[in-house]
This record gives structure tokens, sequence and C-alpha cells, in this order.
């Protein structure tokens, strides 16, 4: 018996068109200015110093930004970046820049789970920071009220077994009772070697006769 359900941002509840065409621009084009006047806040200075180490030797904020920049485009979920990311988003949100992406059946099924009684959780690459600014100011207003919690690559890659044990172990279920949702195979791959049921939200994708994952054209179709 489901108890829990764990979903993913991009693809699942949102779509990649809102992530790519309007996320990622406007933090690729507020980058260097959001770096010039934060760098001295001891958050933005740990991230930077984060993304330095990873990109190894002593570079300048010039070449820091520019590897950012670079990692925004290769869309890679490097842990630095997407916590600046969700600071740059921050800006927009509270601008009415622009609004959540959120699926009209992704909410109206979240709505349903939540009064019958299921735990909603996300798990995104995206920072926790990020996903409750998505949802909190969403298509459909302040969504954040339905979820009990949110994780990130904070606990591990979305790619690796060991980050939904952690996650059932943080949710104190046994993994047989969470449900993941997610468009990435490997994600559902990894979510089902740690023990959880999947489905896959094919969406606009062509559906892969092969999988071992029950696949759902929308929220509607997952019936825990
Ligand atoms: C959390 S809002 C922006 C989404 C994002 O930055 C991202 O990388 C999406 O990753 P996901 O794991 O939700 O596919
Ligand atoms: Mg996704």
């Amino acid at each position: 018996m489901i108890e829990a359900i764990v979903t993913d941002i991009e693809g699942t509840t949102s779509s990649l068109s809102f992530v790519k065409e309007v996320l990622f621009p406007y933090a690729r084009t507020h980058l260097a200015d959001y770096v010039a006047s934060h760098a001295d806040e001891p958050q933005v200075r740990t991230l930077l110093d984060d993304a330095a180490q990873l990109m190894g030797g002593t570079p300048d904020r010039a070449a820091i930004v520019e590897q950012l920049r670079a990692w925004i485009d290769a869309d890679q979920k490097i842990t630095p970046l997407k916590s600046l990311q969700g600071l740059i988003w921050l800006d927009g949100y509270r601008n009415g820049d622009f609004t959540g992406h959120i699926y009209e059946d992704a909410v109206r099924n979240l709505k349903a789970w939540h009064a019958q009684g299921y735990q909603l959780y996300v798990y995104s690459s995206g920072s926790v920071q990020a996903q409750k600014l998505l949802f909190g100011h969403s298509d459909f207003g302040d969504l954040t009220p339905l979820f009990s919690g949110y994780f990130d690559t904070h606990i591990g890659g979305k790619r690796e077994a060991e980050s939904y044990r952690r996650i059932a172990a943080a949710l104190g279920l046994p993994s047989d009772r969470i449900l993941f949702l997610s468009d990435i195979r490997e994600e559902l791959d990894a979510a089902r070697e740690a023990g959880m049921a999947t489905r896959w939200l094919v969406r606009e994708q062509v559906p892969n006769p092969d999988a071992e994952h029950p696949q759902v054209a929308d929220f509607d179709a997952v019936r825990p």
C-alpha cells in the first residue's frame, strides 16, 4: 500500500519548455550581475568556492561565471549551480517576471492525493529553494501546503539508488510504500532498485514498449 508519493518536477509536474526556455535563460542572463552584487554574502561566496573547487585550480570570478554559464547551457546538475539558480530565480518570481508552470492534471491530482491522506514530497535536481519558489508561485497559486518535504541533490544524484534509500529513511517508510514519479528512465531505475514503486510520465515522449515501469500520459493515469 502506497503511503507517500515523491515527484520529480521537470517533465513530470512541469514542462521541459518552462525550465529550458524560461528558467535557464533567466538565470543565464542575470548570473554575472547577481554574482557581482552578492559575492560578499557568505552563502554566495560558499557556492562560488564550491564551483571553483569542482573546476580545479584557482579560477577567478570571471572564469567561474563563464563555467557556470557553460554548465547551464549543458544542463549540468551541479549542486552549487542549482543553488545559485534558485537564488537568481527568487528575484524573477518576486518581480512577477514569470510564474511556475505546472500541468493542470498534476495540480488536480496532487490536491486529491493530499486530501486522501498521501504524504507528498518533491525530489528534483533544482535546489529545495527553487522547488519551493516554483510551487509557491505557480500558475495555480501557492501549492506548497500540499507538500510534506523537499529533496534536492544534497541527498545524492537522481540516478543513484542510494539517494532513494536515503529518502525512504528520511520519510521513515519502507521503500515499497513510496511511489516515485519521473519522466527519466535512469531515475526510475534507481528508485526501483531501492525498492520504490514507479510511474514513468511519458507526456510528450513516445512510449517505450520495453519499459519495466508503468507508463502514464499524465497524473490522471497514475492511480497510486
Ligand atoms: C526546481 S525548479 C527548476 C528545475 C531545475 O532546475 C532542474 O534541473 C530540473 O530537474 P528535475 O530533477 O526536476 O528534472
Ligand atoms: Mg524530470
